[in-house]
């Protein structure tokens, strides 16, 4: 009898489990389907696969288009609007695994949400779940609430006038030294055959370490990582893209999409790789605390300017109670610091290898503003010494910064936010968005948009964002530039990645220069193709530049 009675209990369990899972992961996701429809959302037919979704149709686009754009965003464009048009559906949907996402394409809905309707909704709590192994609960990831708040007013104050003006020292003896000691080892009589993504990623993994945690720049870290179940050691960058890029990953495993539920566990061998890699990272970090913490006074010297770097600012705020939370903010900045500069300075390189044009009048630009960079009996050092937070400003003329807008534009190092989701129902732009309901905003189609940026979208003209050539190029929509994100949630490092990158692009030039040419493609094919180097995907590109030296 008493087994019986077991068998039933269990049996009530097992199939009230079952009608949840069926509900949850298609009768619910069916209905919510049902109703974007009905408001003239698309759907790609190949979504409505069960719990699969649009992933098989994801994989079977990658292996047919292998594209070097981000894989969501070519999706995305391949199924709703695979012709240049003037009519991009503002709101597109996107079924990853049994998880409902939309993808707002639109300024008009994108000003809405970021300005009148921002109290509706707020980080995905998915996001955090899935970063946490690398991340923890850093301020990226977490929801805007009071910690949030507190915590990121105490990060941004590592990033006031006073300290910028103290790391732009420290950006200045980076570069010079990653130039002049590690490029430059690799001349030969054809000039310095370097790979520019890596080389970035570098330099601007040392700029994060000296400015953020005022480490030595003869300090070149490396960690210990499994890579295929052998041990090797990396180049901290590296391990901590890879890390990321495995994270970003893992939701679209087989075994993850059928139960999402298992997110936080780590059970497949290249998870439980993940995990330990990650583990390595952190505890990298921690060392750098407790080194930190020896110290007594934590200022950081650079040239004659002193200042207090974040590490110690942390170390001293009741808001970071614990040396985990430290290391979740580290981590941070490492990777949303230095992936998306790097990444925006490759680019640029990259387009000026393309367009003699836009080099020679950059160049030019670059002599108005600093006398000793055209000047060949004066070395990096000399034209560092010009750099200055006031140079940076540009006053004779701002060609160097059209550069750096229009790099992020057209290929923006983060392509789409991070996933967010509505809190109230809410009706924007004249959509109805459920509860709950999870959405991305797409800054890469925001900067593509027809109508917006007109049929040159897809060319590298920095001179858009001259207001002297309005004429050519026409106002946009404000929104149609979102590089840094918007509202509440803006980029903290907007003002350091402009400066770092200001002050990387001249020092670059000068010292790679023939006849007013910085370098070329050691593949041809580059010469003909958008580099698409983004944030996110750093790995995938492996472009080969013999620069002039
Ligand atoms: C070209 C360079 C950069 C770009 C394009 C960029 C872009 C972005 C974007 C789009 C977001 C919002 C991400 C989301 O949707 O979740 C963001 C957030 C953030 N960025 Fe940047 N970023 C850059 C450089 C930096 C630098 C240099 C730092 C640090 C020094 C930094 C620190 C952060 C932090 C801490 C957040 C989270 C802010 C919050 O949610 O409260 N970023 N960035």
């Amino acid at each position: 009898m008493q087994s019986f009675i077991d068998k039933m209990i269990f049996s009530f369990f097992f199939y009230l489990l079952l009608a949840y899972f069926v509900y949850d992961r298609f009768i619910r996701i069916y209905m919510r389907m049902h109703f974007y429809r009905k408001q003239g959302i698309p759907y790609h037919f190949n979504i409505n696969l069960p719990i699969i979704g649009s992933v098989k149709s994801l994989k079977d686009f990658q292996k047919e288009h292998n594209p070097t754009n981000h894989p969501i965003i070519e999706w995305n464009k391949h199924h709703y609007f695979p012709n240049d048009s003037d009519t991009v559906p503002p709101i597109t949907g996107l079924l990853l695994g049994s998880q409902l996402r939309l993808m707002v394409n639109r300024p008009e809905i994108v000003e809405e949400m970021l300005i009148t309707q921002n109290k509706y909704y707020d980080k995905h709590p998915g996001s955090a779940t899935n970063s946490d192994i690398v991340v923890g609960k850093s301020i990226l990831f977490a929801q805007s609430d009071l910690q949030w708040q507190q915590k990121r007013k105490v990060i941004s104050s590592a990033l006031y006038k006073d300290r910028l003006r103290g790391m732009i020292e420290t950006i200045k003896d980076v570069t010079i030294k990653a130039i002049e000691s590690d490029w430059m080892l690799h001349k030969d009589q054809n000039g310095v055959s370097l790979e520019i993504v890596n080389i970035m990623q570098n330099l601007f993994m040392q700029v994060t370490l000296s400015c953020f945690f005022g480490q030595s720049i003869e300090v070149k870290p490396t960690v210990s990582q499994l890579v295929k179940g052998e041990h090797k050691e990396v180049r901290l960058g590296e391990a901590i893209q890879n890390s990321f890029e495995q994270v970003m990953g893992r939701p679209l495993q087989p075994l993850l999409i059928v139960f999402r539920e298992l997110l936080p566990y780590f059970i497949t061998q290249s998870d439980r790789e993940l995990k330990q890699n990650a583990l390595s990272l952190r505890a990298f970090i921690r060392n750098l605390i407790n080194e930190r913490r020896k110290l007594q006074d934590g200022q950081v010297q650079s040239g004659n300017v002193q200042y207090k770097d974040l590490l110690s600012i942390l170390l001293n705020d009741p808001n970071f109670e614990n040396d985990d939370s430290i290391v979740d903010e580290c981590l941070t900045f490492f990777l949303a610091g230095s992936m998306t500069t790097a990444s925006t300075t490759a680019n640029t390189v990259c387009y000026l290898i393309q367009s003699n044009e836009t080099e020679k009048k950059l160049r030019e630009s670059l002599k108005q503003n600093f006398d000793y960079f055209a000047d060949s009996s004066k070395t990096l050092q000399d034209l560092a010494s010009e750099i200055t937070l006031e140079t940076l400003d540009l006053r004779n003329d701002e060609y160097l910064k059209y550069c750096f807008n229009e790099s992020l534009r057209i290929e923006p190092p983060v392509p789409f936010s991070s996933s967010l989701c509505m809190t109230e129902e809410v009706t924007i732009g004249g959509f109805i968005f459920k509860k709950g309901e999870g959405f991305y905003h797409n800054c890469y189609q925001l900067h593509h948009n027809l109508d917006q940026w007109g049929p040159t979208h897809d060319e590298y003209i920095p001179e858009r964002f001259d207001p002297g050539h309005v004429h050519e190029y026409p106002k946009r929509h404000p929104m149609s530039f979102l590089p840094f994100s918007g509202g509440k949630r803006v980029c903290v490092g907007k003002t350091f990645a402009e400066i770092a990158f200001k002050i990387v692009m001249p020092l670059v030039m000068k010292a790679f220069n023939k006849d007013g040419r910085i370098g070329e493609f050691a593949d041809k094919e580059h010469y003909t193709k958008k580099p698409h180097i983004n944030g996110l995907q750093l790995k995938r590109s492996k472009i080969i530049i013999n620069f002039n030296a």
